[in-house]
């Protein structure tokens, strides 16, 4: 018979009555990539939502890890059902969504203490026939996938919403130079190069008051904006840029991470053809690529690192 232990933050277990010295730390589970599409037809001209959703619950569920005891286990097919259920209302946003599976799950079961919940979503646009968008007919639109996260702990919520794959070029108004140079150091110094990149950014809200695919577009927009606006001395300084106009544009957002591969497009030299090569022929380098990221915040911002856990690729 094994006497457990919960440590106060309900995620590390301790097997008292066994001085193996092992025991049981943060542990989560549930249901993962869950792909749900939701079409509404209350009349003729439909909409759809199409996400990928994954749950996983937090809590006490030692005696499952412990000791074969399911009682408290409520099984990942629960939890894709629940996600289906759900959907049957609407899907609304990908962040709203998220908190109610999130709300529905700590209360129903008294022993889920939170969890952590996340979406891709993917966009569709009517297909245009006969000048106007098709009732019922979609091509899949956005160049980008849009991702949320919703974590619950104890009574905090915590919502991040970003975006990945946003791919982007410029062919001009973009340059490297002025960085140090050492005997292995072979770049050209460049004011007139490609730029391109796969943005993937996320951001946390900070207040609970959000329409959030109104401020997803907006921001969207508003990384767009800053790529086009500004000649870029680094990928740093247009990333910097990105976050400094969202974060002042939107006071509901706290803090901004961005994870960007700078895509290397390099002249190829076509001397050796008797051609010159002003700027127009590039070799586009699949790897390896300079990787760039960082955070954009507001001096002071309390951080939330139990909001990021779970993210991978940013720093
Ligand atoms: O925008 C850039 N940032 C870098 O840090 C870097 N390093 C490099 O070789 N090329 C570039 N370009």
């Amino acid at each position: 018979m094994t006497d457990t232990l919960i440590a106060n933050d309900s995620t590390t277990t301790v097997n008292s009555a066994d001085d193996s010295g092992i025991i049981l730390g943060a542990n989560q589970y549930g249901k993962a990539e869950v792909r749900v599409v939701k079409v509404t037809r209350d009349t003729a001209r439909h909409e759809i939502e199409d996400l990928n959703v994954t749950s996983q619950l937090r809590g006490d569920f030692a005696r499952a890890h412990l000791e074969g005891d399911n009682s408290h286990v409520v099984a990942t097919d629960t939890q894709k059902n629940t996600i289906f259920a759900f959907a049957r209302d609407g899907v609304g946003s990908p962040e709203a969504f998220l908190l109610r599976l999130a709300e529905h799950f700590t209360s129903s079961f008294d022993w889920v203490s939170g969890g952590r919940w996340e979406a891709e979503s993917f966009a569709w646009q009517r297909i245009e026939a006969h000048g106007a968008g098709h009732d019922h007919s979609f091509v899949r639109s956005g160049q980008e996938i849009r991702t949320a996260v919703v974590v619950a702990d104890g009574a905090d919520r915590h919502v991040i919403a970003g975006l990945k794959e946003l791919t982007v070029l410029k062919t001009t108004q973009s340059g490297f130079a002025g960085y140090p140079k050492d005997r292995y150091t072979t770049l050209q110094e460049t004011a007139d190069r490609i730029l391109a990149t796969d943005v993937a950014a996320r951001w946390r809200y900070t207040s609970p008051e959000v329409d959030y695919n109104a401020v997803y577009e907006n921001v969207r927009a508003l990384l767009l904006e800053a790529f086009t606006e500004q000649y870029s001395a680094a990928l740093q300084t247009t990333l910097f840029d990105m976050g400094r106009r969202v974060l002042e544009r939107h006071p509901e957002i706290g803090e901004i991470r961005f994870s960007m591969p700078n895509k290397h497009h390099f002249v190829v030299d076509l001397a050796p053809f008797g051609l010159d090569n002003p700027n127009e022929v590039f070799y586009a380098a699949d790897r390896p690529y300079g990787l760039i990221e960082a955070t954009v915040t507001r001096d002071g911002l309390a951080p939330a690192p139990v909001a990021w856990e779970g993210i991978a690729g940013f720093c």
